[in-house]
């Protein structure tokens, strides 16, 4: 009689195998899928130029490949020409721009040049279409993925400075100027023209926008300097500007804008002298009559009789909001209202001598223009859009919005590129290190089980008694 040997029977070494062979597998694949993408292709980036009425700026986006709805971060900025200069020669606004392209072909890898998405938005106080094309041209000449140069409207202007859901945003350009700010009062029933509606994450929102074109901080000084020109005066005290400044300017030039339009005294001598007095209350009276508070055929408005809602919210307010307030140390969230009065004051009665002397590096032209812009954005806010001492306090000047430099780029370049997600964001992504975890533990407990599933074969054919041949 010979006994059975407990040799394995094929079924057991079947499960066995599986269970190795599986688990060989879910390593490899764990280990050699999913793997970090190499340096150089690990972040997408985008490039978008700002033409405003005053410069040109370009921003440089970079954000990682993987997270295409994790919003791009400036990475660059730089500050180019302003080809609204160039209306009698257009092809120079192309070359103008040689210096700044060159210097982000040199920071966005060569590698990503093909498929780097590259914009020019000119803002509504640019409407030179002759010069947009000639730079439309000359953008084609770089390696970048062009996607074409346009005029933004005015709500796009607005809407898309607009970032935070809860937060309103105040632009100061320097040609026009945007308000925007989510309202429950507001469904756009009252004045659609002002509705921009929006999903994000999940939600809806109704944005009020608005863009006063001739308010930007330049033009609005423009239209108090033709309020005291209008006779073809050879010589103006004007309240905004410090006792002790003079300046001769041109006509021609003052009236070269289509703000002014219609408004040129006819037979004005060449020039007009400016004399600066130095008066804050003076200069609040001349700059409240370049606004027209009277007419307004809806429930409420700002001014000119445009339609606006109740502020609600706080507010971020950027661009000359911040330059001017910046210099005038008045961007403290503790500054109130009557803060900001009292400091003009005393500003724009400093005789410009004594300015120049405090000030020997600051630009010549922005310094002789802070009393007016600190004037004008106090005015603006007031009477303009209604803030009062007790909502002036909702207003934080910024320069930066969630980590990228305040404006309407970002906005514009990610819903150009389909980025700004409708729905709520999944889960993120695990990372590598995560995924292989996760992957070994999961392989590790299959064949576990497997092994063991093996085992209790193994035993059940051991224990059953064997045929005895
Ligand atoms: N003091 C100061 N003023 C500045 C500076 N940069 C720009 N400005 C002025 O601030 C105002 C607004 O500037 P921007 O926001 O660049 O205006 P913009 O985008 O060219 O104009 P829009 O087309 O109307 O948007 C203009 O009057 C500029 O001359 C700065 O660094 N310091
Ligand atoms: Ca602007």
């Amino acid at each position: 009689m010979k006994e059975a040997s407990p040799g394995y029977r094929p079924v057991t070494v079947f499960v066995a195998g599986i269970a190795v062979i599986a688990l060989v597998a879910l390593v490899t694949v764990a280990v050699v899928q999913n793997k970090p993408l190499p340096k150089s292709t690990r972040y997408r980036y985008g490039i978008v130029l700002d033409a405003g009425s005053s410069h040109t700026a370009l921003y440089v986006y970079k954000w990682p490949a993987e997270k295409d709805n994790n919003t791009g971060r400036v990475t660059q900025t730089e500050s180019c020409p302003g080809i609204s200069s160039y209306a009698s020669n257009p092809q120079g606004a192309g070359d103008s721009l040689r210096e700044c392209m060159l210097k982000a072909a040199k920071w966005v890898p060569s590698s990503r040049h093909g498929e780097t998405p590259l914009y020019l938005g000119a803002t509504a106080g640019m409407r030179l279409l002759n010069v947009l094309s000639a730079v439309e041209g000359a953008l084609h000449s770089y390696p970048f993925s062009f996607r074409g140069a346009r005029i933004l409207s005015g709500p796009e202007e607005g809407s898309f400075g607009w970032g935070q859901a809860t937060t309103g945003a105040l632009d100061l350009g320097g040609a026009s100027t945007q308000i925007s700010f989510v309202s429950a009062h507001f469904n756009g029933s009252q004045s659609p023209g002002n509705l921009m509606t929006f999903r994000l994450y999940g939600n809806d929102y109704d944005l009020y926008t608005h863009s006063f074109l001739c308010y930007g901080k330049d033009q609005a000084l423009r239209q108090t300097l033709a309020r005291q020109t209008q006779s073809g005066q050879s010589s103006v005290s004007d309240p905004c500007f410090h006792p002790g400044y003079i300046r001769v300017r041109e006509y021609s030039d003052l009236y070269n804008t289509p703000c002014l339009a219609d408004l040129a005294p006819r037979t004005p001598p060449t020039n007009f002298t400016l004399l600066g007095t130095g008066n804050f209350q003076g200069c609040q009276e001349l700059i409240k009559s370049i606004f027209n508070f009277t007419q307004c055929r809806y429930s409420r408005c700002s001014f000119n009789g445009v339609y606006q809602p109740q502020l609600q919210g706080s507010f971020e307010a950027f661009s000359a909001y911040n330059y001017v307030l910046d210099f005038l140390n008045l961007t403290d969230t503790s500054v109130s209202l009557e803060d900001v009065k009292a400091r003009l004051r005393e500003y724009c009665a400093t005789p410009w001598s004594l300015l120049q002397k405090q000030h020997p590096t600051t630009k010549r032209k922005y310094l002789a223009e802070y009393c007016f812009g600190g004037t004008y954005i106090l005015t603006l806010l007031t009477e303009g859009f209604n803030f009062t001492a007790d909502t002036y306090k909702d207003i934080t000047v910024v320069r930066q919005i969630k980590g990228s430099d305040a404006g309407w780029t970002l906005g514009y370049m990610l819903n150009l590129t389909n980025m700004i997600p409708a729905e709520a964001q999944d889960t993120p992504p695990l990372p590598y290190a995560g995924y292989v975890s996760v992957m070994v533990v999961t392989a590790v407990v299959l064949a576990l089980i497997l092994l063991f599933l093996a085992y209790r074969l193994q035993r059940t054919h051991c224990s059953k008694p064997h045929k005895i041949v």
